[in-house]
């Protein structure tokens, strides 16, 4: 192996889309720190969206920072200013994936019963192509990508420290979740930084 590109991204083969994995982002704190001040210091929301006309509390725990508020499934986030923390994050994200972001979506999955269902990224203020980078720290979850007309099914590990890149025609052409697990999981924090134009 090129000790050379242990620190890039290398692409996840991928029909109809672009998505790449770095195993571990380099940054100048543990995993494990990042993991315990993300969960002590960000304030955690139970947010609640209406699906097929019903209201339900996700499940999850979130929280919206950046530049611009972020409308999906009927609910509007009005954004908080990204934390010192969350910026340095931001840094080293953009210098690994040479994209720019100016939002960040926490998602803290608290134990096995916490999930995100199966949706793309693809809201209008995201732009027609969205890079939509993707931070993982704590529990390792199973990833699942599916393609909305083959069906194809492909999972990704996605474990503490990794980042996961989508981009090109990924949000068109495929959904992606995280199911909820029978075997206990401990804590997992992801942070999704985006682009609002
Ligand atoms: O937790 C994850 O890995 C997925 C997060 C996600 O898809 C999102 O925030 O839109
Ligand atoms: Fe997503």
């Amino acid at each position: 192996m090129d000790l050379f590109q242990q620190n890039q991204l290398s692409p996840f083969p991928l029909d109809d889309g672009t998505v790449a994995v770095l195993p571990q982002l380099p940054f100048h704190l543990s995993n494990a720190e990042v993991l315990a001040r993300l969960i002590a210091e960000t304030d955690w929301r139970a947010e609640s969206v209406i699906l097929w006309g019903k209201q339900h509390l996700q499940p999850r725990l979130t929280a919206w920072h950046g530049e611009a508020a972020y409308t999906y499934s009927g609910l509007r986030l009005e954004p908080l200013p990204f934390t010192p923390l969350q910026l340095a994050l931001k840094q080293a994200v953009e210098a690994a994936c040479g994209q720019r972001f100016n939002s960040v979506l926490l998602n803290f999955y608290r134990n096995e019963r916490d999930s995100m269902g199966m949706h793309s990224d693809d809201e209008a203020e995201l732009g027609p192509q969205p890079v939509i980078a993707s931070l993982s720290f704590g529990a390792e979850r199973t990833f699942i990508l599916r393609h909305k007309q083959t069906k194809q099914t492909l999972k990704l590990v996605l474990k503490d420290g990794t980042l996961l890149v989508m981009s090109g025609n990924t949000q068109k052409h495929w959904l992606h979740g995280i199911n909820k697990s029978t075997r206990p999981i401990g804590p997992r924090v992801n942070l999704t930084f985006r682009f609002l134009f």
